[in-house]
């Protein structure tokens, strides 16, 4: 492979491992789900692992599916690039026949910032990067529409949603509710109760990137390659109505503390 930029590689990546995933889904069928589950992730893991290690020897990574001494590796937390992957987000539905919501995600993270990433789609068809952000759409429609966990849906969304005449859209993955938002699918995506910076770090390289707004759901930043990966809750919205979520989640929390 001839040496190719950041954004490109990060798409190439996301999009091989879905590929993979892709095929691995056909040959093992849906019968045996942990079976299916358990060989995703780590057929995904090890194609990313080495591949970045081939391609971009120099770079720490942070996986998902690393063990936890590797994960806590401290050499990380001096390196000037990590790559943070999740080598399947949304491991439940991709167990799932038909289901479609789940993600490959591939993020490089320098010197304090996200700087490039891909979220691959694979049963969608299409990965989304950094290399190329989708565009917008314009305008909020109305009612605007918040993407939640299918499984774990925080209690607060739902009366945020009820008081800001908002509707509510049940999807998978965290990478694929952000896809969602930025290809005009919902106009949001509220987490909270618990996430890992891997669950989060490549859709939100590439909606930062497309001008999406991206943070917690205090409004304070979304920071990654901590010591801790765990990242618990986020805001991804069309900027536009950002300050109403961030407003409505405050006064929600003043209520309900
Ligand atoms: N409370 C929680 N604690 C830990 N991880 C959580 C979580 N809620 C969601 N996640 C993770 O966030 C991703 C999206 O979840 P959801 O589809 O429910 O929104 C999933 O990643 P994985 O599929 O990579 O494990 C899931 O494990
Ligand atoms: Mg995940």
């Amino acid at each position: 492979m001839t040496m190719r930029d950041d954004h490109s590689l990060a798409g190439e990546l996301a999009t091989e491992a879905g590929e993979r995933l892709l095929e691995l889904r056909a040959r093992l069928g849906f019968e045996d789900g942990r079976a299916l589950k358990d060989a995703g992730d780590r057929a995904s893991h090890e194609f990313l692992m080495d591949a970045l290690r081939r391609l971009r020897p120099d770079d720490a990574v942070l996986s998902e599916e690393a063990t936890r001494e590797e994960r806590m590796d401290p050499r990380r937390l001096s390196a000037e690039r990590v790559w943070i992957v999740d080598p399947l987000d949304g491991t439940r539905e991709f167990s799932e026949q038909g289901r479609t919501d789940w993600a490959v995600h591939v993020a490089l993270w320098e010197r304090g910032a996200l700087t490039a990433g891909a979220v691959a789609l694979p049963a969608q068809g299409r990965t989304l990067t950094t290399a190329a952000p989708p565009e917008l759409p314009e305008k909020v429609r109305e009612p605007f529409r918040i993407a939640v966990s299918r499984t774990r849906p925080p209690e607060f969304v739902r009366e945020l949603a009820a008081r800001h005449g908002g509707e509510l859209v049940p999807i998978g993955s965290a990478g694929a509710k952000i896809a969602a938002v930025l290809t005009g699918e919902v106009e949001a995506y509220v987490h909270a109760g618990g996430q890992y910076e891997w669950d989060s770090a490549a859709p939100v390289a590439v909606a930062v990137a497309a001008g999406a707004h991206a943070s917690r759901i205090d409004g304070s930043p979304l920071t990654y390659n901590q010591g801790d990966p765990w990242l618990p809750d986020i805001l991804v919205s069309l900027p536009d109505l950002a300050p109403t979520l961030l407003a409505g989640i405050r006064d929600l929390h003043r209520q309900t503390p």
